[in-house]
């Protein structure tokens, strides 16, 4: 391709609204631009790797057995009324009416219309398992889009649905796609690890989900620093043991805390440790509120606490809400006296001795406080986030933390759509069952950016092969020169044979030339200069900086041994 053919607008300046490096290079280097809040253009160099994700998405979800269909967009609000998700889903489900005036969804994801695709056309045990996926462009209208393509509200993903007779069957192809996608990250060149995940709103057991370690990402991992064990933060189990301390318990007694509100300075003020104290927040599971108990130095998991109470909303009580249920302000609260509230406590709370708590009366908490003795909460749970330093859950080693970006996601489903949609098969002796159901997903706009983001310097972007938008990058020094000009266009014809090339025919001065190529960032760059009439052109290699001086005649076995293949 000639550069001066196509639109690659680079940009000299860090563009104002871009917080992390992948969407300032994306912008800069003219990759994308954007439309509107979280919605993107694709300019021809992105698209270009968009194609390749797209192609390795493919070629890996064939040889897992997928076949690829394409499902609409444009979805009709029953198909949402059946599954029930159509009120479930809030703004962030965009919505629309056609011309007469009937009810539409934008998809966000496609679960329903392919089940209802599928209960129309698959009636007996004999055409199980059947994995369809697609690669379409989806709607979510985000609350807060950020990051250029790492969190849009129009997005490419490729989703796919398996439907099967038996879990068995649901376990084979959730492992043959889990290796699909570990061989797509893989060959994307991605640093990731497969996370034991929470599967959200989606119910169903397991479920992994596949994060780019990154700084800039939004989700926590927790990481065993010696086994392979990886969970998202959200669902990782505690499997620490509290020993109780020997003391005595000392009598119950009230304190006054004057203006002492947080687990810090209650306890600095009252001279313990935070691991002595008793955290009570209010909560309002489905609406109703429950007092949770954590140790001082620990933090409550409401993903935890939604899973325990198969709650759809959990939901921290407002400070009006405390003082009505509870009598006094958020700082004061404890569980000693409630006698209206459901209390439940992690489980490190019950090895306190002599602890801290509110006295749910403002400006006093109690000392010796001691569980069992002085209330007795409804069970102990494990609620609380996982820390660094606590034993991995698989027993070997101790948890790290890490960020990271969710580039994937896969869930054993169940049979929560199919029973809601009527998708019923018969089986082997001729009884209707429900089809049990798996979703994957993997986000490819998203793919992009987070190869971006892993994939850069200083200069600009530095491609993976596999997925960069050329593979030479020809540049003409100076197009005037009738030798330079002459080689240079000799030598995108041969390379072209070979190679995708993407030739800087401009005329643009060759500082600008060199600083657009470091920025564009294909693994080789080939430079036509004043060598030329000696058949001697420069070739460097992007990520090393590496240069050398080649004759034209070794010029293809060069590159190729560069680009290793
Ligand atoms: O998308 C999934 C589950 C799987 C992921 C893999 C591919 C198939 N779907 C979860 N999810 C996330 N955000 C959503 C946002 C909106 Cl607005 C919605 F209406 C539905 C969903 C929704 O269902
Ligand atoms: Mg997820």
């Amino acid at each position: 391709m000639r550069q001066s053919m196509t639109l690659i607008p680079t940009l000299r300046e860090v563009p104002a609204d871009a917080d992390v490096k992948s969407h300032q290079l994306l912008l800069r280097a003219g990759f994308i631009r954007q439309n509107a809040s979280g919605v993107y253009s694709y300019l021809p160099l992105a698209r270009r790797v968009l194609v390749k994700i797209e192609a390795i998405v493919r070629e890996e979800m064939d040889k897992a057995g997928a076949v690829e269909l394409l499902m609409p967009a444009l979805q009709q609000a029953d198909l949402w009324q059946e599954s029930g998700r159509w009120y479930s889903y809030g703004p962030e489900l965009m919505r629309l009416k056609d011309r007469n005036e009937r009810e539409f969804a934008l998809g966000a994801t496609h679960e329903e219309v392919i089940t209802s695709l599928v209960r129309d056309e698959v009636k007996s045990y004999k055409r199980l398992p059947l994995t369809l996926y697609q690669i379409q462009t989806k709607f979510r209208d985000e609350k807060r889009p950020r990051f250029g393509l790492l969190r849009g509200r129009e997005f490419i993903m490729k989703d796919a649905y398996s439907f099967h007779s038996s879990k068995e069957s649901l376990d084979d192809v959730y492992e043959r796609i889990f290796t699909a996608y570990s061989n797509i990250f893989a060959r994307c060149g991605l640093n990731y690890r497969a996370v034991i995940a929470d599967s959200g709103a989606m119910g169903g057991k397991d479920t992994h989900e596949f994060m780019v370690l990154s700084d800039i990402g939004e989700d926590t991992i927790a990481y065993s620093d010696t086994s392979s064990y990886a969970a998202n933060i959200e669902m990782a189990p505690v499997k620490a043991s509290y020993e109780k301390s020997g003391e005595a318990e000392r009598g119950l007694e009230k304190v006054r805390t004057e203006n002492q509100k947080t687990i810090a300075e209650v306890s600095s003020f009252l001279n313990v440790n935070e691991t002595q104290c008793i955290k009570s927040l209010l909560f309002k599971i489905d609406g109703r509120p429950v007092l949770v108990l954590v140790r001082g130095d620990h933090e409550v998991n409401d993903i935890k606490l939604k899973n325990l109470f198969e709650a759809s909303t959990v939901e921290l009580a407002e400070a009006y809400e405390t003082k009505n249920i509870l009598g006094c302000e958020v700082g004061s609260v404890g569980p000693i006296g409630v006698k209206n509230v459901e209390i439940v406590a992690d489980h490190a709370v019950e090895s306190i001795v002599n602890g801290i708590c509110g006295a749910n009366v403002e400006d006093f908490h109690y000392v010796n406080v001691n569980p069992g003795r002085d209330f007795e909460p409804s069970r102990y749970e494990d609620l609380r986030f996982i820390k660094e330093g606590d034993p991995s859950p698989d027993g070997q080693g101790n948890i790290l933390f890490a960020k990271g970006i969710e580039v994937g996601h896969v869930f054993k489903l169940g049979t929560r759509y199919s029973e809601a949609m009527d998708a019923l098969y018969l089986d082997e002796n001729g009884k209707s069952q429900p089809m049990i159901m798996g979703c994957y997903g993997i986000g490819v706009s998203r793919t992009l950016a987070a190869i971006a983001e892993q994939f850069n310097d200083d200069k600009g972007f530095v491609w993976p092969e596999a997925v960069s938008p050329y593979q030479v990058h020809l540049i003409a020094v100076n197009t005037k020169d009738e030798a330079q000009s002459s080689l240079s266009e000799t030598l995108y014809k041969s390379l072209g044979e070979k190679f995708e090339v993407l030739f800087d025919d401009r005329q643009e001065r060759p500082g600008v030339k060199f600083a657009d190529s470091d920025l564009i960032g294909l693994p080789v760059r080939v430079t036509v200069g004043k060598k030329a009439a000696d058949g001697i052109v420069e070739v460097k290699v992007r990520k090393t900086g590496e240069v050398l001086e080649v004759q034209t005649d070794k010029l293809k076995e060069t590159i190729s041994s560069i680009l290793g293949f």
